[in-house]
């Protein structure tokens, strides 16, 4: 299979409902290059009334005293332990080369409910039914691009990326996150900095009226506003935002592009979101798989792309050093919050 570069800067909006060697090979150009792509909301997977009903879950546990979730502090043994909990205002900086400040928002990390869910405060305790199926319902979209990427990559076995998603078979650094950016009169552009997410998937859940979001085009060199709804005449529902993170662009050698983005602050308006962010078991190994399409495509961005990241993380330039998934979050989560 050939791969050609797109000379269309938009993201499209692909339908996955009925998986097929073309869907396949449309979310892999997509995630090749822009490393963003709309999921049309199929109404089923994702239920639309279950992601209306987690940002109000969302909007009520934010509008909580301070005190109430800082009981619940990240990494917090009552929170569940690393990265788990309430992330203060400025608590944490995605971009710490580019910010003195941390990013004005404010945060809460839900992890993976095996062996079970954590310790929840109010109101989320109250609604771990649909904060668990919520999760499910995430991590059952994210399995399903996985397998579509192994189609389209002709992988050997093409449930691999999926396999090793498989949340049965232990422990991962799959992370739910609900974000609150509270408004503000500041003079500051930032809300976001600009970082490449951690995990292989992300899936990003935004409202209305409520922009921000912004990716650096790995082709354009510049910075591209992401609209909430693409196609507002043709999508009732707002299809679900999907990006790329880090490791599968270890796995494919930067030819699936971890794109960088940010969340800028286009007025000033309080802004709510939530990110669920799919990585692979503990033990995964981030090396490259064999692909005789990844031979053939022109990885040139993504290798440069690549080469920046090894470095970032402490990598020897020209070394062979393979991490596991493991060992990469834990890196990423030190430069991130000094742990
Ligand atoms: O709030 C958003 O729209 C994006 C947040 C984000 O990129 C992140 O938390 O990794
Ligand atoms: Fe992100």
């Amino acid at each position: 299979m050939a791969h050609s570069v797109t000379q269309d800067s938009t993201i499209p909006v692909i339908d996955i409902s009925n998986p097929s060697d073309e869907v396949a090979r449309k979310v892999f150009e997509a995630a090749s290059t822009h490393g963003f792509l709309f999921i049309k909301n199929d109404g089923v997977t994702i239920p639309p009334k279950d992601i209306d009903e987690m940002f109000k879950l969302s909007e009520e546990f934010f509008s909580a005293p301070e005190d109430h979730k800082a009981a619940y502090a990240i990494h917090s043994d009552k929170a569940g332990g690393i990265n788990r909990g309430w992330v203060k205002m400025a608590g944490e900086s995605l971009d710490p080369e580019g910010q003195k400040q941390g990013d004005p928002k404010e945060a809460f990390n839900i992890g993976p409910p095996q062996p079970h869910l954590q310790p929840l405060p109010t109101p989320l305790s109250a609604s771990s039914s649909l904060i668990l199926r919520f999760q499910t319902a995430c991590h059952t979209l994210c399995t399903n691009l996985l397998s579509l990427l192994g189609t389209a990559l002709q992988l050997q076995d093409p449930s691999y990326f999926a396999t090793h998603h498989d949340q049965s078979l232990g422990r991962s650094g799959t992370i739910f996150r609900m974000l609150y950016y509270p408004s503000t009169s500041s003079s500051s552009q930032i809300r976001a900095g600009a970082h490449s997410d951690y995990g292989s998937l992300t899936l990003l859940f935004r409202l209305p009226g409520q922009p921000g979001l912004e990716l650096f085009s790995p082709t354009t060199k510049d910075w591209i506003p992401v609209p909430v709804n693409p196609q507002p005449s043709t999508l009732t529902e707002a299809p679900i935002l999907v990006n790329i993170g880090d490791l599968l662009s270890f796995w494919t050698g930067g030819v699936l592009k971890s794109t960088v983005h940010r969340v800028t602050f286009s007025g000033g308006e309080e802004r709510y979101s939530m990110a669920y962010f799919c990585h692979p078991l503990d033990g995964a190994k981030l090396e490259k798989v064999r692909s005789t399409v990844l031979e053939e495509a022109d990885g040139e961005l993504g290798r440069e792309e690549l080469r920046s990241q090894r470095k970032r993380l402490g990598l020897e330039e020209g070394s062979e050093e393979v991490l596991t998934a493991k060992e990469h979050l834990d890196r990423r989560l030190k430069v991130t919050y000094g742990i």
